[in-house]
C-alpha cells in the first residue's frame, strides 16, 4: 500500500467510522450537527471574506480583543466582528510579541480529571523541570488569558486533544487568537480511548487523525525543527507498548513529521487493508507549523508512558517556548561510592574489582571530561574493621590506598555512625576528627569540602552539632541528601544552603548495598534495563542538569552492578541524545547547582513528624510537640499583645520564650532567624508537660510582622500545616496611624523628622526612606491580598479574623470564642481573668491577688487626632482593599459578624 492510498483508506475508514461511532450516540450525534452548521456557517462566512475586495478582508483588528473576559458565549450568540480571526496571519515568531507575556507566565495545563494518569505524568515533567503551571479541570471554562494587557500564559497543553477539536467557537477562537496575538504555541496528546474517535477529520486544522492503532519501529524525522535533545539516528526497533496509538494525516504543508513509526499488524487494522505493507510509515507526532492559523502546534500520537515521548515532549516545550538556545545540554554527574571500607566478609571489593573500576574510570573520562568516583569513608572499617576481610578485600583496599590520587575523596564518619543519635556535639566532633586523623595516615585529601553523612542522618532534618562539627573539622562546603524537602517523590529532590553549607539534590540510581548480583536484582534484570532503557534512572539525567549519584562498596565487588548500570546509562544516553555529560569535583557541582537554581538558596523547614523518613532520622530528644500549635499572626498595632497576655493567662495555653533580641517576639518565620534552623525555634518552646487527662499544653507564638510577609504562610504551612491561625483586623486608616505614632514614640529619626501626612502623601519623588517608611506603614493594612496568601496554603477552617475593636471592647466574648476555636481544654470563663480598668481605659488580666496588671505605657498611647486631610486620602487609598476583605469575609463565612468598622466603611 503506497503512503497516498493509506491516505485514501484512513479518509474512508475515517468518514465510515465516524459515522458508525455517531449513529451510535444520539446526544454526540447532535453536538455534531451544530459542529457542522456552524463549520458551513464559518465556511461561508471565511468564503465571503475571503472573496470581498481587497482592504475589506478582516486582518486582526489594531485593538486587542478583551482575553480576560471568560464569559462564555451562548452557542446562538453571534461572534463579535472583531474576533474574526485572520485567515493568514503573518507568522513571525521573531516578533517581541513575547514581552507581552508576564515575565513569568505560566504553562496552561488542561487535564480530564485531577487524577488522570496521562496529565499526571506531564505534571511530573513540569515539575521535574521547574515549569510553572496551571492545571485545570476538563473545560468548563476557559481561564482569564491575560490580566492588565499582559498574556498569563506561554504555552498551552492539552492531556487529550479531542477537548482542543472539539472546543466550543466561542472558547476556540478565544485561544486561537491569544495563541496568534501571544505567540503561544499548544501542546497536545492523544485522545483517551474510551470516548474517542476510531478516525476523523478535523476540517478547520486539515488534518485527519486515526487512533486506537498497534504500532512498530518508531523512527524520528532527523530534519525536525523541534529536536534539541532528542537524537535521531537511530529507529527504535521493535512492536511499540500500547494498542492505543494515534497517527496523523496532514492535508496541509503546514505540517511536518516529528516522528514516524509502522503499523504493526495491517490486517488488525482493516480487513480491507490486509494486504497493506507493514512497513508503511505512519505519522507518531506532527508540527504544526503555524502556515495555516498562526498558532504552532506538535500533537504527540502516544501519551509520555512512552518514554521517547518525554524526550520529544521535553524539546517541544522548549521549542515553542523559544528557549532551545538557552537550555543546556550539559549533564553535571558524580557518582558517589559511599562506606567505600564498610561491608561484610565477602561482599566488598577484591584488588581485581578495585583495578576494573579504575580502568572502567579511565575509559569514562574519554567520553565524561573530569569524571572521577568520589569515595567516601569511614577509617573504623579499613581491612573490614572488627569484622575482618578476604584476603582479596584486603587486598582491594590497598589498592585504592596506593591510588589515592586516582578519585575524590570524602568523609563519613569514622565509625559509619548517624549524627542524630547523639546530642553533644562532642561525640560527634570526636567522630570526625578519628576520620580526619585516617585521612592524614593515609595521604587521602582532607580539602574537598564535601562531606556526606552515613544514612542521612542530620542533614535534614537539620541536626546543628554535625553541621558544627563538620564545619570545625572539615571546613565543610557541600554535603548533599535525598531527603529534602521529602524522599518521596524522586523528581522533587532539591538542594539548600544551610549556615553556609550547600546541600545538593542527591538521586538514588536503583542500587543499594545489598544488590549485589544482575541475576537477583529486586524485580528482575529487565527492570533494571527498563529503569535505564527510558525509565526512571533515564528520566533522572534527563530532568537533572546536575546529578549526585549514590552507590555503595558492594555494588563495585560480585557483579559489579554500579559500572554495569552506569556503562549502560551512558551508552544510551549517547545513543538517544545530544546531551554532554561532564563531571566536576562536589564543591565546583554545588556552585552550579546554586547559580543554576538560586531560589534553592531558601530552605524551607518541613515538619518531621509528617515524614516517616525524616522521623527515623531525627534524634529522639527531639519532639514536635516543642512546636506551637497556634499563631498570632498580627499585624501590628491591632491589639496582638493584649491578645498575647489573655492567651498566655490561660492555665493550658503556654507562650514561646521571649526572645531577648525582639523584645518579645520570636519572628522566626520572616526576616534572618529562619536560616538559625528549626533547632533555634523549638528551643523557645518548653519540653511540654501532658496534664493528668493526658491532653497536652497548647504551645502558640505571637509575632505581628508574620501577616503581611511574603514568604511566611508559605513557610509557616511547610512547619506547622495542623496550626490555627489568628488575624487581627482594625480599621486600616486606624492602625497606620498607630503605627507611625509608635515609630515616633520608638525614636526613629525618619517618623520624627515627617509628619503623618508627609508620609502618607510620599510620592515616586521622594526620598526612598521615606517611600519605604510609607510601605510599612501602609502595606499591612492592605488586608485581602494578605490574608488570599495565607488561605493560599491554609485551609479557612484554620483561620479565625478577629476583629480587634470587639477584642478592645469585649476581650470576654473574644476570648471564649477563641476557646471553641482551638478546642482548648479547660474551658476557662474569661470573666475570672480579665477586667475593665478604667484608669487605664482598657481590659487588664486579673493577678491572684485581685490587682489589675495592664499592658505597659508603649499600648494604648494618647496622641493627637489624625489630619483629616491624610485621614481621608487613606480611606480612599484603603477603599479597594476593605471592599476586597469584605468579599473575602463573605466567602469565608466566619462565624463571627463582619468587623463594625468594616460595614462602616463600605457603607
Ligand atoms: N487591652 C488592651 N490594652 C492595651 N492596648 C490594647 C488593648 N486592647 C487593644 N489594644 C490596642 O492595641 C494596640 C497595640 O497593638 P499591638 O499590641 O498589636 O502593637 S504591636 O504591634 O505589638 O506593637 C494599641 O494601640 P495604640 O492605642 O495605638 O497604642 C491599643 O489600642
Amino acid at each position: 500500500m503506497t503512503a497516498s492510498s493509506f491516505k485514501d483508506q484512513l479518509l474512508k475508514e475515517s468518514k465510515q467510522n465516524s459515522w458508525r461511532r455517531y449513529s451510535q450516540c444520539a446526544a454526540l450525534s447532535r453536538i455534531i450537527l451544530i459542529t457542522f452548521l456552524l463549520s458551513v456557517c464559518s465556511l461561508f462566512l471565511l468564503a465571503w471574506f475571503v472573496n470581498k475586495p481587497e482592504g475589506e478582508v478582516r486582518a486582526i483588528p489594531s485593538e486587542r480583543y478583551d482575553f480576560s473576559s471568560t464569559e462564555e458565549a451562548d452557542d446562538d450568540v453571534d461572534i463579535p466582528s472583531d474576533t474574526v480571526i485572520d485567515i493568514n496571519p503573518s507568522p513571525s515568531f521573531e516578533s517581541n510579541i513575547t514581552s507581552r507575556l508576564r515575565h513569568d507566565p505560566k504553562i496552561l495545563l488542561f487535564v480530564e480529571t485531577q487524577y488522570s494518569p496521562v496529565g499526571r505524568d506531564i505534571v511530573v515533567v513540569l515539575e521535574a523541570t521547574r515549569r510553572r503551571f496551571r492545571r485545570e479541570v476538563g473545560l468548563a471554562k476557559m481561564p482569564a488569558l491575560t490580566a492588565d494587557d499582559r498574556g498569563k500564559f506561554s504555552l498551552v497543553i492539552f492531556e487529550n486533544i479531542e477537548r482542543y477539536f472539539r472546543m466550543d467557537n466561542w472558547n476556540r477562537s478565544l485561544l486561537d487568537r491569544y495563541c496568534v496575538e501571544y505567540h503561544v504555541g499548544i501542546i497536545g496528546f492523544p485522545p483517551i480511548v474510551e470516548h474517542s474517535l476510531i478516525a476523523a477529520t478535523i476540517a478547520n486544522l486539515q488534518l485527519q487523525i486515526h487512533t486506537n492503532l498497534q504500532l512498530q519501529n518508531y523512527r524520528i524525522n532527523s530534519s525536525s525543527s523541534v529536536l534539541h535533545m532528542t537524537k535521531a539516528e537511530e529507529v527504535l526497533h521493535g512492536p511499540l507498548t500500547g494498542d492505543d496509538w494515534t497517527v496523523f494525516v496532514p492535508l496541509h504543508s503546514t505540517y511536518e513529521p516529528v516522528s514516524w513509526a509502522e503499523l504493526r499488524s495491517p490486517r488488525k487494522f482493516s480487513s480491507s487493508v490486509s494486504s497493506s505493507k507493514p512497513e508503511e510509515e505512519l505519522i507518531t507526532a506532527v508540527l504544526d507549523t503555524g502556515a495555516l492559523d498562526g498558532v504552532r502546534k506538535v500533537f504527540f500520537g502516544q501519551s509520555l508512558k512512552f518514554w521517547l515521548h518525554k524526550l520529544l515532549f521535553l524539546d517541544t516545550i522548549s521549542f515553542l517556548l523559544n528557549e532551545q538556545r538557552a537550555n543546556s545540554l550539559t549533564r553535571y554527574i558524580l557518582i558517589d561510592v559511599d562506606d567505600i571500607f564498610v561491608g561484610k566478609k565477602g561482599t566488598r571489593m577484591t584488588d581485581t574489582d578495585v583495578l576494573v573500576m579504575m580502568d572502567t574510570m579511565e575509559r569514562w573520562r574519554k567520553k565524561i571530561p573530569g569524571f572521577k568516583f568520589n569515595l567516601g569513608f569511614s577509617g573504623k572499617f579499613l581491612h573490614g574493621g572488627p569484622t575482618g576481610a578476604t584476603d582479596e578485600e584486603t587486598k582491594g583496599d590497598d589498592l585504592l590506598l596506593a591510588n589515592v590520587s586516582k578519585f575524590w575523596w570524602f568523609c563519613h564518619t569514622w565509625g559509619h555512625s548517624q549524627a542524630h543519635l547523639y546530642n553533644n556535639s562532642d561525640s560527634i566532633l570526636r567522630e570526625m576528627q578519628m576520620n580526619l586523623l585516617f585521612a592524614k595516615e593515609h595521604n587521602i585529601p582532607t580539602n574537598s569540602g564535601y562531606v556526606v553523612s552515613p544514612h542521612h542522618s542530620g542533614v535534614y532534618p537539620v541536626h546543628e552539632p554535625l553541621y558544627d562539627a563538620w564545619k570545625r573539622v572539615w571546613k565543610a562546603q557541600v554535603t548533599s541528601t535525598e531527603q529534602y524537602p521529602h524522599f518521596k517523590p524522586t523528581h522533587l529532590h532539591r538542594g539548600f544552603i544551610h549556615r553556609g553549607i550547600k546541600i545538593l539534590p542527591r538521586q538514588t540510581c536503583g542500587l543499594y548495598t545489598h544488590t549485589m548480583y544482575l541475576d537477583s536484582y529486586p524485580g528482575g534484570q529487565q527492570k533494571l534495563l527498563s529503569s535505564i532503557k527510558g525509565g526512571d534512572l533515564f528520566t533522572t539525567l534527563l530532568f537533572n542538569p546536575v546529578n549526585v549519584y549514590m552507590t555503595h562498596l558492594s555494588n563495585y565487588a560480585a557483579d559489579r552492578l554500579g559500572l554495569y548500570t552506569f556503562e549502560k546509562l551512558f551508552d544510551f544516553v549517547r545513543q538517544w541524545t545530544n546531551l554532554r555529560l561532564r563531571s566536576l569535583p562536589p564543591s565546583k557541582m554545588a556552585d552550579v547547582y546554586f547559580s543554576m537554581f538560586p531560589e534553592d538558596s531558601e530552605p524551607v523547614w518541613s515538619n518531621p513528624c509528617e515524614d516517616n523518613r525524616h522521623l527515623k532520622i531525627w534524634a529522639g530528644s527531639k519532639s514536635c510537640e516543642r512546636l506551637p500549635k497556634l499563631l498570632v499572626i498580627g499585624p501590628q498595632k491591632t491589639g496582638t499583645t493584649a491578645l498575647f497576655t489573655f492567651l498566655n493567662s490561660h492555665p493550658a495555653i503556654k507562650s514561646n520564650y521571649k526572645n531577648p533580641a525582639t523584645f518579645e517576639e520570636v519572628q522566626f518565620f520572616n526576616g534572618n532567624n529562619y536560616y538559625k534552623g528549626l533547632d533555634w525555634y523549638m528551643n523557645f518552646f518548653p519540653v511540654p508537660e501532658n496534664d493528668n487527662n493526658g491532653s497536652a499544653e497548647l504551645f502558640f507564638e505571637k509575632s505581628a510582622t508574620y501577616f503581611d510577609h511574603e514568604m511566611v504562610p508559605q513557610r509557616a504551612f511547610a512547619l506547622l500545616p495542623h496550626a490555627s491561625i489568628v488575624a487581627i483586623l482594625i480599621d486600616p486608616v486606624r492602625r497606620a496611624y498607630s503605627w507611625y505614632q509608635h515609630m515616633k514614640a520608638d525614636g526613629d529619626p525618619l517618623a520624627n523628622s515627617y509628619s503623618f501626612l508627609e508620609v502618607v502623601t510620599a510620592s515616586q519623588d521622594s526620598p526612598r526612606l521615606l517611600r519605604h517608611l510609607k510601605s510599612r506603614c501602609l502595606r499591612p493594612g492592605e488586608y485581602a491580598g494578605h490574608l488570599e496568601r495565607w488561605l493560599d496554603y491554609y485551609p479557612s477552617t484554620q483561620l479565625l479574623i478577629i476583629d480587634g475593636d470587639i477584642l478592645r471592647s469585649d476581650p470576654i466574648t473574644i476570648m471564649h470564642h477563641l476557646q471553641r476555636f482551638v478546642k482548648i481544654k479547660p474551658f476557662v470563663d474569661y470573666r475570672d481573668l480579665v477586667r475593665l480598668d478604667k484608669k487605664k481605659g482598657f481590659y487588664c488580666q486579673i493577678m491572684s491577688n485581685d490587682s489589675s496588671k495592664c499592658l505597659g505605657r508603649g499600648k494604648g498611647r494618647r496622641y493627637a487626632p489624625m489630619d483629616s486631610q491624610a485621614e481621608a486620602i487613606l480611606q480612599r487609598h484603603y477603599q479597594p482593599h476593605n471592599v476586597a476583605l469584605h468579599k473575602l469575609l463573605v466567602r469565608l463565612n466566619q462565624p463571627v459578624p463582619l468587623p463594625t468598622w468594616l460595614k462602616a466603611d463600605l457603607s
